[in-house]
C-alpha cells in the first residue's frame, strides 16, 4: 500500500508536469502583455464605431458586429461601462479588432478613421411615455455626438437609432450643416425594425415563413408615421380590409407593444439590435461597392422620409418613389406628413436655437 507522504509526491509529480514553473506567472502575473503579442497585418473590412455600446441595444449590437465579417475594427463607446463590454466581446474569436472608449474626452478618439458609426445612445421609453418625450434628454445627447462626427469622421456613413428618430435625424442634419460636412446621403435614421416587424406580422397572417417576405414601410418612425405599404408586400398578396386595420396598428405599434410587456424595463432591445445589424450590414455591403443593396431607411432629402433607398459606396445614392397607393394608404401617407412636419420642425429648430 502506498504511504500517504508517496501519494503526495506522486501528486507534486504529476502536477509539475502538467503545470511548469512558470506557468503561474503566465496565468496570474502575466509577463507577456498584450503589449509584446505579435502585432497582426491589418484584415481587410471597415472601421465602425458604436456609440452607446453598452446599453440595451448596445451591448447585442456590438456583439453582433463583432461577428459581422464586414467588420475589421470595432470601437465601442459609452459614457458607462465600455471596459467590461469590451473586454467580454474582445475574447470573441472572430476577426474584427475591439476597442473600448469610456467617456466624453475619449469620443474623438472612437470615432477617428471610422467609415460607419451607429448611433443607439440615449433613455428608452418607459409605459405610459410617447417617443417624443424623450426629446427632452435625447436630442442633447444626439447633438454631441454628432458634432464628435463632424470633428473627427466627417466622411462616415451614420445610422442613427435614438428617438425620436423623427426628430433627431433633422438634429443631426442641421449639426452637420452648421459643421459645413452634411451630405444628406450619409446620414440615414434606421427604421429597419419597422420593416423587420412587418415581415412577421405580415408572415403570421399569410402562414409564410418571415424570410420570404419584403414589406415596404415607409413615412417615419413613431406611431401614424409609420406607414407599411401592404398594397406593395412581395410575394404579391392580398389582405381583408380586417386583416389591413389589425396589420397597420399592429406594425405602427409594435414598439409600444414590447414597451408594455417590458413594464418599465425599457423598449425593444434584441429585435432593434437585429434590425440594426442588418440595416448595418446592407450600410457595408454598399460601401463594398456591391450593386443592388435595397432597404427603407429615414432619409434626409425629401425632406425627411423614411422610403426604399439603392445604397452604394456613397451611402444612400438613389432614393426611389413610394410607387402606387391604394387609398387606404393615401389617406395614412396624409396623417403621417402631418406629424411628421411637427418632429421635423422640432429637432430642426433645437438645433437652430
Ligand atoms: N430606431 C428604432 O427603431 C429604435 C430606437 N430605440 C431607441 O434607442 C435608444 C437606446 O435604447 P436602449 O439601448 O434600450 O437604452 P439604454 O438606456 O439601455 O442604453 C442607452 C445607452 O446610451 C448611453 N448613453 C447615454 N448618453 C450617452 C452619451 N452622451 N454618449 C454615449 N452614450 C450615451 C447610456 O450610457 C446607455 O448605455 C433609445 O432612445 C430608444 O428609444 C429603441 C428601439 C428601436
Ligand atoms: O418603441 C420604442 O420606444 C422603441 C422603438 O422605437 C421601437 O421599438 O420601435
Amino acid at each position: 500500500m502506498q504511504s500517504t507522504s508517496e501519494a503526495n509526491q506522486r501528486i507534486a509529480r504529476i502536477a509539475a508536469h502538467l503545470h511548469p514553473p512558470n506557468f503561474q506567472m503566465m496565468e496570474g502575473n502575466s509577463s507577456i502583455g498584450k503589449m509584446n503579442c505579435r502585432a497582426k497585418g491589418a484584415a481587410p473590412g471597415f472601421k465602425v464605431a458604436i456609440l452607446g455600446a453598452a446599453g440595451g441595444i448596445g451591448q447585442p449590437l456590438s456583439m453582433l458586429m463583432k461577428m459581422n465579417p464586414l467588420v475589421s475594427v470595432l470601437h465601442l463607446y459609452d459614457v458607462v461601462n465600455t471596459p467590461g463590454v469590451t473586454a467580454d466581446i474582445s475574447h470573441m474569436d472572430t476577426g474584427a479588432v475591439v476597442r473600448g472608449f469610456l467617456g466624453k474626452d475619449k469620443l474623438d478618439e472612437a470615432l477617428t478613421g471610422m467609415d460607419l458609426v451607429i448611433i443607439p445612445a440615449g433613455v428608452p421609453r418607459k409605459p405610459g411615455m410617447t417617443r417624443d418625450d424623450l426629446f427632452k434628454i435625447n436630442a442633447g445627447i444626439v447633438k454631441t455626438l454628432c458634432e464628435g462626427i463632424a470633428r473627427s469622421c466627417p466622411r462616415a456613413i451614420v445610422n442613427l437609432i435614438s428617438n425620436p428618430v423623427n426628430s433627431t435625424v433633422p438634429i443631426a442634419a442641421e449639426v452637420f450643416k452648421q459643421a459645413g460636412m452634411y451630405d444628406p446621403k450619409r446620414l440615414l435614421g434606421v427604421t429597419m425594425l419597422d420593416v423587420v416587424r412587418a415581415n412577421t406580422f405580415v408572415a403570421e397572417v399569410l402562414g409564410l415563413d418571415p424570410r420570404e417576405v419584403d414589406v415596404p414601410v415607409v413615412g417615419g418612425h413613431a406611431g401614424v408615421t409609420i406607414l407599411p405599404l401592404l398594397s406593395q408586400v412581395k410575394p404579391p398578396c392580398s389582405f381583408t380590409p380586417e386583416e389591413i386595420n389589425y396589420l397597420t396598428d399592429r406594425i405602427q405599434n409594435g414598439g409600444t407593444e414590447v414597451v408594455e410587456a417590458k413594464a418599465g424595463a425599457g423598449s425593444a432591445t434584441l429585435s432593434m439590435a437585429y434590425a440594426a445589424v442588418k440595416f448595418a450590414d446592407a450600410c457595408l455591403r454598399g460601401l463594398r461597392g456591391d450593386a443592388g443593396v435595397i432597404e427603407c431607411s429615414f432619409v434626409t432629402e425629401l425632406p425627411f422620409f423614411a422610403t426604399k433607398v439603392r445604397l452604394g459606396r456613397s451611402g444612400a445614392e438613389e432614393i426611389f418613389p413610394l410607387g402606387p397607393l391604394n387609398e387606404y394608404e393615401r389617406a395614412g401617407l396624409e396623417k403621417a406628413k402631418k406629424e411628421l412636419a411637427m418632429s421635423i420642425d422640432k429637432g430642426v429648430s433645437f438645433t437652430r436655437k
